[in-house]
């Protein structure tokens, strides 16, 4: 069975439909990196599989379970189901490991007293375990969303969401990300990932999906959709992130 299966779903904002029957299958260990234009629905996508956005049709289901936006055991799924924005979101007036334990701990997943080695434990993963008493101002880009994608970890999810998490990053802090993105993924989670990172695309993906107007225009694995696109609109979009 598919971690996440996305089935026909379609989504619109007013009169516009943004999502015209998306079908996806995400299996466990999956690294999907979802691609294409601005405005193709690719983040509209994302936020749907996280029940941050309701669908108009079509199903979505997560390890089974069907997502909606008033599902009983929401905050539980959230908590399965990771997400790491642009924006890092850090509490400006928390440390580090405030941040990463804050939810945790308000949703009794730990003890108040294993907090300090649930950050540290996490924080290691990232290679910040030296800043756990620091303030994100006293961070730098790359860090502090290295402390976003540590303080979703500690929630112990079972998918992680990534939305053009470098997009803001200075160009040189860009690599310290996706690296531990890219150690993530040998590690074995699963990540589904909107990107413009063509270079992370072609070789941490396991599968890459072009969206289109909408739809999933072509998927398959990077070397195979790299190399021989079918559509015309692929071709022009590969061309274009040269
Ligand atoms: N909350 C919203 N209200 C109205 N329209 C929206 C909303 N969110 C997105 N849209 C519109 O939906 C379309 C798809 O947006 P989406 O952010 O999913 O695209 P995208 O492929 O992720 O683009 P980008 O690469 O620019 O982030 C766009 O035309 C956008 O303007």
């Amino acid at each position: 069975m598919a971690l996440v299966d996305i089935r026909n779903v379609t989504k619109s904002y007013g009169s516009t439909q943004v999502l015209k029957g998306v079908s996806l299958d995400i299996k466990e260990g999956e690294i999907v990196t979802i691609i294409g234009k601005s405005g193709s629905g690719k983040s509209t996508l994302l936020r749907c599989i996280n029940a941050l956005e309701r669908i108009d049709g079509g199903e979505i289901t997560v390890e089974g379970q069907p997502v909606r936006t008033d599902m009983p055991n929401l905050r539980d799924f959230r908590q399965r189901v990771g997400i790491v924005f642009q924006a890092f979101n850090l509490f400006p007036h928390m440390t580090v490991e405030r941040n990463i334990t804050l939810a945790p701990v308000l949703n009794k997943r730990i003890a108040k007293a294993d907090g300090r080695a649930l950050a540290l434990d996490v924080l290691e993963r990232v290679g910040l375990a030296d800043k756990i008493d620091a303030y994100p101002a006293q961070l730098s880009g790359g860090q502090q969303q290295r402390v976003a994608i540590a303080r979703c970890l500690a929630m112990r999810p079972h998918l992680m969401l990534f939305d053009e998490v470098t997009s803001a990053l200075d160009p040189e802090l860009v690599g310290e990300v996706l690296k531990v993105m890219e150690d993530m993924a040998r590690q074995g989670m699963t990540m589904v990932l909107v990107t413009h990172e063509m270079g992370f695309a072609r070789n941490v993906a396991s599968k890459i999906v072009f969206m289109h107007q909408g739809r999933v225009w072509e998927e398959g694995p990077p070397a195979e959709l790299f190399a021989n696109p079918r559509t015309p609109e692929l071709q022009s979009f590969i061309a274009s992130v040269r």
